[in-house]
């Protein structure tokens, strides 16, 4: 019999229950045993809702308080001294590692001053990791036993799951090495390796059938170092006597298939929905033991599974090793789309139809393996329902809309090109904005307090007016722009106080798109965002930001800089349509854009940043197709600014990323001055800095945590970028919006980064 799974649930709940849980928690309203509590019973309702639902085979270790990666860090104590030094207990020494901690001393318990581990992007997607770090002094041995501890709650209450691990290898490819070590991640192998055999015994021990383990890092281009580190690390995990399931997903193996052939494993998984030629793959390199699993219910998307399509390929599966050995899989976790569709009465019920969350995906796979288990007619109504969505929405109108079409199918060269190259161009903008040396400028958002949150929610549920909510914003605005001026900061921004989202803010503004009410996705720790769906083809009826950005410069003499999200960082943090290209979309948003651009040079405003955060996480997975998305990604981005006059300055924005990687298309960009991320990553930007030939604003603090840098740290961050970059490029700034700040960390920010900036400025006037 076919067996279905579930590679890993969401965990932040149905109504953000955890997300409530740990921010509680963090401002000390509930003890660490109720967060225990609430944790406990999001686990349990989870699991207990994927049986309900019909999945076979249901996840345990996918929940985590912050992280899944950083649970691993805790886990085989690739901890840092820094985070040791203090005798915090291990909850809220694993909590400084995500989010930092500073706290004055109290009681006798010294003070605490800890930023946090270094915030990635997970592969291509919207979700961040803590990237672990390591150094030959790691001393890896087994510092929690949360898998096997999880694995016994579960089985507590009757329900037999398949704990899932981060492979050894995924892990290490994935840490970075600590600036002391001389060791490379990777080479600690044989040490990690071991630990991994001590948690996999203890997990038989505690009865685990079978363990999922992630080495989704196979979808990548990975040097013969790593691919050849498979076999032997394998071959030491088999030591742990744990039927284990080689999991991989995202993308397509191709080579690096072969370092699956005979390892000592009960099956690998692989994601049949990025990349259908897995299925081929696999199987040829398969023993006639060994297990598939077949990933052919998307983890990344909300659409629903075309059925007769995925029959198909099971079909093909079980006809090529028997229905005994083969697994209905989702492609990956589906930790990234939203619980449920439960509740989303506002859609329509003809476009709700196209879509499928993670409990209707559950659902789906149940379907899929009851049609394959006991032929097409058990589930014959769910088959001809399915195809019946799949028909309506690919005849309906908002797919194709003519106006959009003809106005793409207008788009000539020139629109991409700014009249007059950056120097020239520059030297206009200085002549009118009047900027003195290393300009200060912010990210675009101030903190959405709850205050700002509340009063939305009210105006979204009708309880207060328009008018009102108006008057509400533009008191908002007028405080941030006052509070800038006091400050002493140069381009000034309106704090984004209108917006709940840089991305869904804009898609809700515009045509093509459908939104949630509680569709909600984890981002990173406690934060979460609710993606808009593009469902048919883009537009923009009317002025988006104007309004406020014409109101924000009219009550300062300074620059205000309009703030807008760039074409595919819209694309890539809504859910994409799949059946048009991105680069059709990312090209419908951009004209869109473009518009709004024009429209807000015209109304007088002269500093304009279009962020694109997400440039870097749309890279293709692998090399060998990175120019074509490139090319269509710096294409959108320059329709969208190519329009404006050569005084008008263009900003971009980009965080969480290796840069180095995209630093060509940054510059393809040919923006104005563009800020970075920077003060996480060690400064390893500063490689390629001196490289780049218009201005830069490197971040100079890290915003995602409360902790606030003293005076002399932004002043050595300073020195050390003047060194790299032109004095007349560098701009000084945070590393990305302050919305998740609070005032008093964002006051003191700021104000050491102008003080530290002063002084920059006096020694090298
Ligand atoms: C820059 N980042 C973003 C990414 N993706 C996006 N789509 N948007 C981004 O900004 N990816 C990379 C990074 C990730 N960073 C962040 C940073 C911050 C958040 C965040 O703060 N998320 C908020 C939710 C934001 C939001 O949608 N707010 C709405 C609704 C607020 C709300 O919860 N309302 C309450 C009622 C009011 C109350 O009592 O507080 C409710 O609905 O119950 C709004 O402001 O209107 C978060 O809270 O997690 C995300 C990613
Ligand atoms: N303008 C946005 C960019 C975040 S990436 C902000 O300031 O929040
Ligand atoms: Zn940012």
């Amino acid at each position: 019999m076919v067996q279905s799974a579930v590679l890993g649930f969401p965990r932040i709940g149905k109504n953000r229950e955890l997300k409530k849980a740990t921010e509680a928690y963090w401002s000390g309203k509930i003890s660490a045993e109720e967060l225990q509590t609430s944790a406990k019973n999001l686990r349990l309702d989870h699991w207990k809702l994927q049986k309900d639902q019909g999945v076979d085979i249901v996840p345990s270790n996918d929940f985590s308080f912050y992280d899944q990666i950083m649970d691993h860090s805790f886990t085989f104590n690739a901890i840092p001294e820094r985070y040791l030094k203090y005798d915090l207990s291990p909850l809220d020494t694993y909590f400084a590692m995500g989010r930092g901690m500073q706290r004055p001393a109290i009681d006798g318990k010294p003070a605490v001053d800890v930023p946090s581990q270094e915030m990635v992007k997970w592969f291509d997607s919207n979700y961040h990791f803590l990237r672990p770090e390591v150094s030959d002094k790691t001393e890896f041995k087994l510092n929690s036993t949360k898998a096997v501890d999880e694995f016994l709650e579960a089985k507590q209450a009757n329900i037999q799951t398949r704990p899932v691990l981060v492979g050894p290898v995924t892990f290490l490819y994935l840490a970075k090495a600590t600036k002391e070590s001389s060791v490379k991640p990777i080479e600690l192998l044989p040490k990690l390796t071991a630990v991994y055999v001590e948690l996999l015994k203890k997990l038989v021990e505690a009865g685990a059938e079978s363990v999922q383990i992630d080495e989704p890092i196979l979808a990548l281009d990975l040097s013969k170092e790593v691919l050849d580190s498979y076999k032997s690390t394998y071959e030491t995990l088999a030591q742990g006597g744990a039927k284990l399931i080689l999991t991989t997903y995202f993308g397509p193996l191709k080579d690096n298939i072969e370092v699956l052939k005979g390892l000592p494993v009960a099956g690998i998984h692989v994601d049949v929905c990025r990349a259908p030629e897995n299925l081929d793959a696999a199987l040829s390199i398969l023993d006639d033991k060994q297990i598939l699993s077949v990933g052919i219910v998307s983890g990344r998307n909300i659409w629903k599974t075309d059925f007769q399509k995925a029959v198909a390929v099971i079909e093909k599966a079980i006809a090529a090793i028997g229905s005994e050995r083969v697994i209905v899989a989702s492609s990956s976790s589906i930790l990234h789309i939203p619980h449920s569709l439960t509740g989303e009465d506002q859609l329509k019920p003809e476009i709700k139809r196209w879509f499928a969350f993670a409990v209707e995906k559950c659902a789906e796979l149940a379907i899929l393996t009851k049609a394959v288990n006991e032929g097409p007619a058990s589930v014959r109504e769910e088959l001809e329902a399915n195809a019946a969505d799949a028909k309506a929405r690919a005849e309906s109108p908002i797919t194709n809309v003519k106006a959009v079409r003809d106005r793409q199918a207008a788009v000539t060269p020139e629109m991409h090109t700014r009249a007059t190259p950056f120097e020239k161009r520059y030297a206009l903008q200085q002549e009118s904005l009047k900027l003195p040396q290393f300009p200060t400028t912010t990210i675009g958002s101030f903190p959405q307090t709850k205050e700002i949150r509340v009063t939305r929610n009210k105006y979204v549920k009708g309880s207060i007016s328009a008018e009102e909510y108006d008057a509400f914003i533009r008191k908002e605005i007028t405080d941030v722009v006052k509070f800038q001026e006091n400050i002493g900061l140069d381009v000034l921004v309106h704090g984004e106080p209108e917006r709940n989202d840089m991305v869904q803010y804009f898609g809700e503004k515009m045509e093509g798109f459908v939104f949630t009410v509680n569709g909600w996705v984890q981002s990173y720790g406690s934060r979460c965002v609710r993606p808009p769906i593009i469902v048919g083809d883009v537009s923009r009826p009317g002025p988006m930001t104007v309004k406020e950005s014409a109101f924000a410069q009219s009550i300062t003499s300074k620059p205000m800089k309009g703030m807008l999200t760039a074409p595919i960082t819209i694309l890539r943090w809504s859910f994409p349509r799949d059946d048009v290209e991105e680069s059709v979309q990312a090209q419908q948003i951009a004209l869109g854009l473009r518009d709004e651009v024009l429209d807000l040079e015209k109304a007088g405003v002269r500093v304009i940043q279009c962020d694109e955060p997400a440039l870097r996480e749309g890279l293709p997975l692998r090399r060998a197709d990175w120019s074509q998305y490139v090319d269509y990604a710096v294409k959108a981005f320059r329709l969208a600014t190519g329009g404006v006059k050569d005084d008008t300055q263009i900003h971009s924005h980009f965080c969480y990323s290796d840069f180095n990687d995209i630093f060509d298309a940054i510059q393809g960009l040919d923006a104005d001055v563009v800020s970075i991320e920077n003060s996480k990553s060690d400064m390893k930007l500063m490689s390629v800095l001196s490289n780049y030939k218009s201005c830069i604003g490197p971040g100079l603090f890290d915003i995602h945590s409360p902790r606030v840098p003293p005076v002399e740290e932004f002043k050595e961050r300073i020195d050390a970028l003047v060194k790299s970059v032109p004095k007349d490029r560098l701009w000084i700034n945070p590393d990305c919006g302050l919305k998740t700040r609070g005032w008093p960390e964002t006051t003191a920010d700021l104000e050491n980064m102008i003080v530290a900036t002063r002084m920059a400025r006096n020694e090298n006037a």
